[in-house]
């Protein structure tokens, strides 16, 4: 679907602006570079620069940077800004430079997370999800592709991203409800969505920091698809009774039975001494 015939290399600028340092990676929308700004307000400054460049990637973007650009807060990626050339029928937008990559990726090459990193990374992307609910939205596709880390002095900061499939509560028809199979509430499933729905997104991600694999993982497709639909997850071994209890209380198949939203889960870790 992407369109390399735009694809820029190494020491070229971009609109005059920002010389192109690497190629950081490549979505279904175009390509991400790590850039560094020549001249202007980020004159010196190393951020991430996505150009979409075919219309699936331009309005996946352009709606993520709608809302994103509102957005001011630690654990939610920062967008800078974002800008449309007609002619070119390409969508630039700047992001804060995500230095240390996806958590995917992360916990990959880690080998899995200890629990202590874990509920870490979970205290992290809760309270950029608190900030969200606390608004009005529900993220709708959460999972450790979507969540990028920063170097933070010695310390890794982890904030959510990708926001592409936002929606408004109470705003959503049927049709509108994607996600990722392995980290979908099995209420979405049947066309509903609520910010608890994002609590067990949120679960399914803290299960694959711990054990390198969704909840719901099968090499056959199919199976996979029935376990997560039915939210029969396997079961977490091998970790302290208070994160089992944890997980048992995010991945609820009743979602009234979930934390109804991200503070909810913040008071519950706060209350458990689990950050
Ligand atoms: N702000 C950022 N800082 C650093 N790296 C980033 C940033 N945003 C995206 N990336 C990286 O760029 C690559 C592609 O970006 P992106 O996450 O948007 O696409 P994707 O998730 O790979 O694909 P898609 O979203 O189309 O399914 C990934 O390797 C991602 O980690």
């Amino acid at each position: 679907m992407e369109d390399l015939s735009h694809q820029f290399k190494e020491g070229d600028i971009i609109l005059g602006y920002y010389e192109v340092l690497s190629v950081i990676g490549r979505g279904d929308f175009g390509i991400v570079y790590r850039v560094r700004g020549v001249r202007g307000r980020y004159r010196g400054k190393i951020l991430a620069l996505k150009v979409a460049s075919n219309p699936y990637g331009v309005e996946y973007l352009w709606k993520e940077a709608q809302t994103l650009i509102l957005f001011n807060h630690p654990n939610i990626i920062s967008l800078q800004s974002y800008l449309y050339k007609k002619d070119r029928g390409e969508l630039y937008v700047l992001y804060e430079l995500m230095d240390v990559g996806d958590l995917k990726e992360y916990v990959l090459s880690k080998g899995g997370l200890s629990e202590k990193e874990a509920l870490k990374v979970l205290w992290n992307i809760t309270n950029g999800l608190a900030f969200l609910h606390s608004r009005g939205y529900i993220h709708s596709d959460i999972k450790p592709e979507n969540v990028f880390g920063k170097k933070v002095l010695k310390s890794i900061v982890w904030k959510l991203g990708d926001f592409g499939l936002l929606k408004i509560r109470g705003s959503v028809s049927v049709l509108d409800i994607k996600g990722t199979l392995g980290y979908i509430a099995p209420e979405v499933f049947r066309g509903e969505i609520h910010r608890s729905s994002d609590i067990y997104s949120l679960g399914c991600l803290l299960y694959f920091t711990l054990f390198q694999r969704d909840p719901f993982h099968s090499e056959d497709r199919k199976e996979k698809l029935k376990r997560n639909k039915e939210g029969l997850y396997l079961p977490p071994e091998g970790v302290s009774d208070k994160v089992r209890g944890l997980l048992e209380r995010m991945l609820e198949r009743d979602y009234k039975k979930r934390f109804r939203t991200a503070a909810e889960l913040k008071d519950y870790l706060v209350v458990e001494g689990l950050v």
